[in-house]
């Protein structure tokens, strides 16, 4: 076995575990040009297996980074530094030669919200500032994984160099992780991705919770080009676990462009109904407005059952048969803490009873996790330590709230109760509805159905949520984030939805496209629409929809359910103020969608979505 690597400028460095020359050459290369550049005190070649992980397990509870949580099996927690605890999308960039090949052509060289350039000019003085000698006195772990079951034709592999074990256990929870991978691999193409935390030893200043980072130096860069991310000074969530948003989404969304497939934001479920038909649906929603939630639904009708493939990212592909296929390319849950409960979801519960690594939660003083959203479901007197270390008892205004509100269960999917025999299934499933939604307090339809592709294409570029607490956007603003995908862009937004309508072709059987809104209130602020498992009632008249039932109507903003043909036996709902299209309201809505359109993609917007969007316009400006 090779126990050292030669690199031209520091020499030997040890391998503290695994083979070197057991890797692919191209894998031997990456690793020691990084090796060169970063100059770590050793390499270690992870396998993802168990005794591993209890390995790197033990160092981090050594350390102070992890605590174990007694009343569960396996189960952790840690805390950040409270400067680092959600994606930085404003130091989040993509190089390319070509500007526009990142940015769109914005009206009045606006600044672009969809996709940061920054040229190779300055990605290399920014390299050049923070990767020499960055992970001195660390170890480099060097990260075998697959995108997606390992050896399926829709799985891509990537190579994550880094120097946190928190990622190499996280990594190991969220993608797969196999010393088969290399055989896997061989010569073929690969994802390189290069992470630090971007603090060299001996570091000279306080670390808080053992949790290295350098904020002010954070960078999350792609090179989609090259196949390649790199990220420097964030341990956290996207920013680090780099298979998950900028490797399954934003160089696997270039990497589709090409091979003309699909990377989207989006659960993938499946619902079989009574009579045990069943169809798949996937939904992209922005983060944090219940992807989790509706990919996990316990049906509160009779007869209907709910199975979960996946709760962020899609890779899509038409298959031979014309049939769009679907795969989960992840391999866990990386889900919003707070708000999850046994009434909201009680199969994520299920998946949370062991083998999770919680962060930024708060801990019961019985070891267990507590959250807001818990505080019926642990003894109200319990003491409680907050994700700041602080004490806390349940209803008091002092050190509220007790978790981040972007605070996060990483959770294996295997343990999910409800995952389907088909999550695993290398060629996928296929899929018959595409669901678009956001938090959508005023004016929008419980479920809206495009009246065909492109209709169900613009659907997706107008969605807009209220903020919430997944990136840095703070309040109750409603933000645009077209196709859910805003801050996951990889290229052109106006070349993505021209990839979107190019889907289309003769002989493919498109999905129905969908929008749905659970989140529409009254004028006293109350809910119209209990959401959580009733959303089944949508789901089934979706079903129905796919079926060809005679069960809609068309109005100016697409399809609506006939009055009376959701099923709403048992609940008390006000129809004419669910379903109503306020004039006013969408007159406002579709002029300050063109602003958007017009503000951030410009030119580029293809000349098929504007005609839906001057159609639709007139339609509404009509009503
Ligand atoms: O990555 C983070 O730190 C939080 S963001 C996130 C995590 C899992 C799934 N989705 C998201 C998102 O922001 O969409
Ligand atoms: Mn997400």
């Amino acid at each position: 076995e090779v126990h050292e690597i030669v690199v031209p400028h520091i020499g030997h460095v040890p391998v503290a575990k695994g083979d070197f020359k057991y890797l692919p050459k191209q894998v031997q290369d990456f690793v020691t040009q990084w090796v060169d550049v970063c100059q770590p005190r050793a390499v270690y070649i992870c396998d993802g297996s168990v005794e591993e992980a209890e390995e790197i397990t033990a160092k981090l509870m050594e350390r102070g980074t992890l605590h174990k949580l007694t009343k569960y099996p396996n189960t952790y927690i840690c805390r950040t530094d409270p400067r680092d605890v959600a994606r930085v999308e404003s130091r989040t960039v993509v190089c390319s030669v070509d500007r526009y090949a990142t940015e769109c052509h914005t009206k009045d060289g606006a600044a672009s919200q969809l996709a940061h350039w920054i040229s190779p000019e300055n990605m290399d003085a920014a390299m050049q500032e923070r990767f020499p000698g960055c992970m001195a006195g660390r170890m480099m772990y060097v990260i075998p994984f697959s995108m997606g079951p390992i050896g399926s034709p829709l799985s891509k592999i990537g190579v994550e160099l880094t120097d946190s074990n928190y990622v190499v256990l996280c990594m190991r929870l969220m993608t797969r992780v196999s010393h088969d991978i290399w055989r896997v691999l061989g010569n073929n193409e690969f994802v390189r991705c290069l992470h630090s935390v971007g603090c060299p030893r001996p570091v000279n200043y306080r670390v808080v919770n053992h949790w290295s980072c350098n904020p002010e130096k954070v960078i999350i860069a792609h090179m989609p080009d090259d196949r390649m991310v790199v990220s420097y000074g964030s341990g956290y969530g996207g920013n680090s676990l780099l298979g998950k948003k900028c490797f399954a989404l934003r160089i696997a969304g270039r990497i589709a462009y090409d091979e003309g497939w699909m990377a989207e934001h989006m659960l993938i479920m499946s619902v079989t109904n009574p009579k045990g038909v069943e169809k798949f649906f996937v939904a992209a929603f922005p983060s944090a407005c219940g992807k989790t939630n509706l990919a996990m639904i316990q049906p509160t009708l009779p007869g209907y059952t709910v199975r979960c493939v996946g709760d962020d990212i899609a890779w899509m592909r038409f298959n031979k048969d014309g049939q769009l296929m679907a795969i989960n390319p992840e391999n866990g849950f990386f889900g919003v803490a707070p708000g999850t409960n046994h009434q909201t979801n009680p199969n994520a519960m299920a998946a949370l009873q062991r083998d999770c690594i919680l962060t930024n939660v708060a801990e019961t003083a019985d070891g267990g996790y507590f959250w807001e959203g818990l505080e019926d479901e642990v003894d109200k007197d319990i003491p409680i330590t907050t994700w700041l270390g602080k004490p806390y008892k349940i209803g008091s205004k002092e050190n509220y709230p007790s978790s981040h509100p972007n605070s996060r269960f990483t959770a294996p999917a295997k343990n999910c109760p409800i995952m389907h025999p088909k999550w695993e299934d290398p060629a996928g499933v296929p899929i018959s509805g595409i669901i678009f939604g956001g938090r959508r307090p005023e004016g929008v339809p419980l479920v809206i159905e495009a009246e065909d592709w492109k209709h169900g294409v613009f659907l997706g570029a107008q969605v807009k949520s209220e903020a919430t607490a997944a990136a840095e956007f703070k309040g109750k603003q409603i933000m645009h984030d077209p196709m859910a995908m805003r801050p996951f862009l990889g290229y052109n937004f106006g070349k993505y939805l021209q990839h979107w309508l190019d889907m289309e072709k003769p002989g493919r059987k498109m999905p129905k496209i969908f929008h749905v809104n659970w989140f529409r209130k009254d004028q006293n602020e109350k809910f119209l629409w209990p959401g959580f498992g009733e959303n089944i009632r949508v789901l089934d008249w979706m079903m129905r929809r796919v079926d060809g039932e005679d069960i809609a109507e068309p109005t100016a903003v697409g399809l609506v359910p006939k009055e009376g043909s959701i099923n709403t036996d048992g609940l008390n709902i006000n129809w004419k103020e669910l379903f109503s299209i306020p004039p006013d309201y969408w007159k406002g809505d579709i002029h300050e969608t063109r602003r958007y359109l017009e503000e951030q993609v410009g030119d580029d917007i293809p000349p098929v979505l504007r005609s839906e969007l001057d159609r639709v316009e007139a339609r509404v400006d009509a009503m």
